[in-house]
């Protein structure tokens, strides 16, 4: 069994604390991403992990066994760094047969070797450079032959930074479908890092997002998804990011500044003098004659006028001004024109409340729940 457990993780460096106290467990098999932007703190924690980080605070546990004090090469942990570390005078076959060889893995015959090496560089889509020196190789090929490094031994914990950032888009996609199907990886305890959302939401089992050293969501793709912990979250998945549109709160209805939409709050949040209400661009939808707004009340409507159409491959996003205020959508109607009036409709379950306003106290307010129908119920 080689669950992963973090402790009150914490590091410094120098006066800098990078990590204040992650605690995660990660089950058996599992493919956990850390999803966070720059400087979040993702590396080190994967170098705790590994053991590289003196003076770590707070433990980890990997199949159960307190790690402290346990030598880096003695934690049966693989890690691939972001910056790829190849022997250079040996071909990619030798690379990645070196750590086959090492003998603290067991012993492997030939034909054993062969079909890992097989298996791991045919996924990875670098069968045909098995001849190759590292320095006939591409940049992306260079990454996927040092992530092949990792892949090949059989480790307890897999330990991945952004291991695909330097493939182009289409091979990404590609191998982030691949990754997750090659045999070992299926069953090999994986702490996978990235900064992009499409990435985490793909891969993960589960999420953590991570900010300025602290997890501040741990949950499955959908979890995150739909119930984003802060606005923070809800900004860091999703392309074009997430609307929050500031909105004042009365006697538990909140009306966004410029008068754009009403919406009733959850209990959660009367007390609150103001909210962002958070609407994704793909939930709201241009609402037309073929498509009317929901007549129920089940949706909320906005009137506005578009003021920006962009091209984003097949679909657009439009800038529609709503009272002041400009929302983001998306739509796959070629119809659309700048200059339009048009009524964005969105489910109200899709509106998310947010306490307070940015700005306002907390730089990321709570998400509270999601929007009700003034004057009705869902
Ligand atoms: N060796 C170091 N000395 C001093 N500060 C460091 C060191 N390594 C990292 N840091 C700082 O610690 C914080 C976390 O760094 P870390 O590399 O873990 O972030 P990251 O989320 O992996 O970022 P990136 O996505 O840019 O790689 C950052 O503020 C960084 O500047």
């Amino acid at each position: 069994m080689s669950s992963l457990e973090l402790r009150g993780l914490g590091a410094r460096y120098g006066r800098k604390t990078a990590l204040h106290g992650l605690d995660a467990e990660i089950a058996d098999g599992e493919f956990f991403v850390v999803l966070g932007p720059s400087g979040a703190g993702k590396t080190t924690t994967l170098k705790c992990v590994a053991g590289l980080v003196e003076g770590a605070t707070g433990a980890v546990l990997i199949g159960g066994r307190d790690m402290t004090g346990v030598e880096p090469y003695e934690r049966n942990v693989a890690m691939a760094f972001e910056s790829y570390a190849l022997y250079p005078q040996k071909t990619v076959a030798e690379n990645l047969a070196s750590p086959l060889r090492s003998g603290r893995l067991g012993t492997w015959t030939p034909e054993q070797r062969g079909a890992r090496i097989g298996e791991v560089t045919r996924t990875l889509g670098i069968d045909h450079l098995l001849g190759r020196y590292p320095r006939e190789l591409s940049n992306g090929q260079r990454q996927r032959t040092a992530l092949g490094r990792v892949l090949v031994r059989p480790a307890d914990v897999y330990l991945l930074d952004e291991p695909l950032s330097h493939l182009d888009a289409k091979l990404r996609a590609a191998m982030r479908a691949e990754l997750k199907q090659l045999s070992g990886m299926a069953r090999t305890t994986t702490v996978y890092v990235t900064h992009d959302y499409q990435e985490a939401l793909a891969l993960g089992d589960r999420i953590g997002v991570l900010r300025e050293g602290r997890l501040v969501q741990v949950g499955t793709p959908a979890q995150v998804w739909e119930t984003p912990a802060d606005a923070f979250v809800a900004r860091s998945l999703g392309q074009p990011e997430t609307n929050l549109l500031e909105a004042r709160v009365h006697r538990g209805l909140a009306t966004t500044h410029g008068g754009g939409a009403t919406v009733a709050l959850p209990e959660e949040a009367h007390g609150a003098d103001g909210v962002l209400l958070g609407l994704r661009p793909r939930d709201l939808r241009i609402a037309g004659p073929s498509a009317p707004p929901d007549g129920a009340g089940r949706e909320l409507t906005m009137r506005g006028r578009v003021v920006l159409v962009e091209r984003l491959g097949r679909s657009r996003e439009l800038s529609v001004d709503v009272a002041g205020r400009t929302v983001i959508t998306v739509t796959d109607d070629p119809r659309v024109r700048e200059g339009d009036d048009v009524t964005l409709a969105v489910a109200w379950g899709r509106v998310h409340v947010f306490a307070g306003p940015a700005g306002d106290g907390s730089p990321h307010p709570p998400r509270v729940g999601s929007a009700l129908p003034v004057g009705g119920t869902r």
